[in-house]
């Protein structure tokens, strides 16, 4: 797959009456990248995703998969997980299933196989001549995501594939996100679990009333932000860290020392120093986790 699957997400507006739901919003998600779209309750997440699926129009802007504005066909080609869920309770799963590989352009041959396959891959294949509405709740999220894999898409979006699964389920649907990423998919998927979204995304957005308020790898979104190193060295003065070079802030009680480093700060040194004043207990670095980026992102 190449560049040509960029999911572009181009100046989009929307609002539902009085209520700026999406503001001139961009952002694209590359080829074989997962990203996170994180982001408070009500800050926009579904919107934009139905807008990428062209379920909802924009009242203005255009989002292009490829370059191509999205259509009918293009809609095809997306392997997309609602929030809402959308599967008929009444229906079988592996029936359904076929049934949306077929709508999605694939013969009755291969959406069997393709409903094997992943049915077998997300672990609910015994459950394929049960209806949706007797399988657990986390089961039938199982099954809207091989709805969402079974026409082999060129881009997954996913809003909230993860809320409500059990531990088993989430690395489950962790690898799977993986390996389609893997084949040059692109991956959005909005979270409220950002722990996950941390150890599995390559970027990540933060939105807010609408508007992308931070974008990039979380290093990038740390870039910033100063890291605090802790040291412990009992045999230390209060000042032997007043004057290191790359050293912004000092607090000192009981031999422990907590330093606020200057970005591109020389640690090693910082070590070399506190090792002249006698044994180093603890010297440990402390870098804003994806969760306290979130907060000062969405209280700015
Ligand atoms: N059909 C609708 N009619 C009126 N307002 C709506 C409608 N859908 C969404 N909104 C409003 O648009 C804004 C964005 O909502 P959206 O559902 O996109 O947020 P979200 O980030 O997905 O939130 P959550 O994390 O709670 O799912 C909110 O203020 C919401 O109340």
């Amino acid at each position: 797959m190449t560049d040509s699957h960029t999911l572009t997400i181009d100046r989009i507006s929307k609002r539902y009456g009085d209520v700026v739901a999406l503001d001139d919003l961009s952002f694209e998600v590359r080829p074989g990248e997962i990203f996170g779209f994180v982001g408070s309750n009500g800050a926009g997440k579904t919107t934009t995703m139905r807008i990428a699926l062209g379920v909802l129009s924009a009242d203005s802007g255009e989002v292009r998969l490829g370059g191509r504005p999205v259509d009918l066909d293009v809609r095809r080609t997306i392997g997309y997980m609602p929030e809402e869920r959308g599967l008929y309770p009444k229906m079988k799963v592996g029936a359904q299933l076929s049934y949306l590989a077929e709508l999605h352009g694939l013969s009755r041959t291969e959406a069997r196989s393709a409903v094997t396959r992943w049915t077998e891959r997300l672990g609910i294949a015994e459950r394929i001549g049960d209806t949706v509405d007797s399988l657990s709740l986390g089961n039938q999220q199982r099954v809207q995501l091989a709805a969402a894999l079974v026409h082999d898409p060129a881009v997954l979006v996913l809003d909230e594939p993860f809320s409500g699964l059990d531990p088993v389920a989430v690395d489950v649907m962790s690898d799977v996100l993986i390996e389609k990423a893997k084949t040059g998919v692109p991956v959005i998927f909005s979270s409220h679990q950002l722990d996950l979204v941390q150890r599995l995304c390559d970027r990540v957005g933060i939105i807010k009333h609408g508007k992308m308020r931070a974008i990039g790898t979380v290093d990038e979104l740390r870039g910033g932000e100063s890291a605090q190193l802790v040291v412990h060295a009992p045999g230390a003065g209060a000042d032997w860290a007043q004057h290191l070079a790359g050293v912004s802030a000092v607090s000192h009680t009981d031999g422990r020392t907590v330093l606020t480093l200057e970005p591109g700060a020389d640690d090693q040194a910082i070590l070399a120093a506190a090792l002249k004043t006698g044994p180093v207990h603890e010297f440990s670095l402390h870098r804003p986790s994806l969760t306290e980026l979130f907060r000062e992102v969405v209280a700015a």
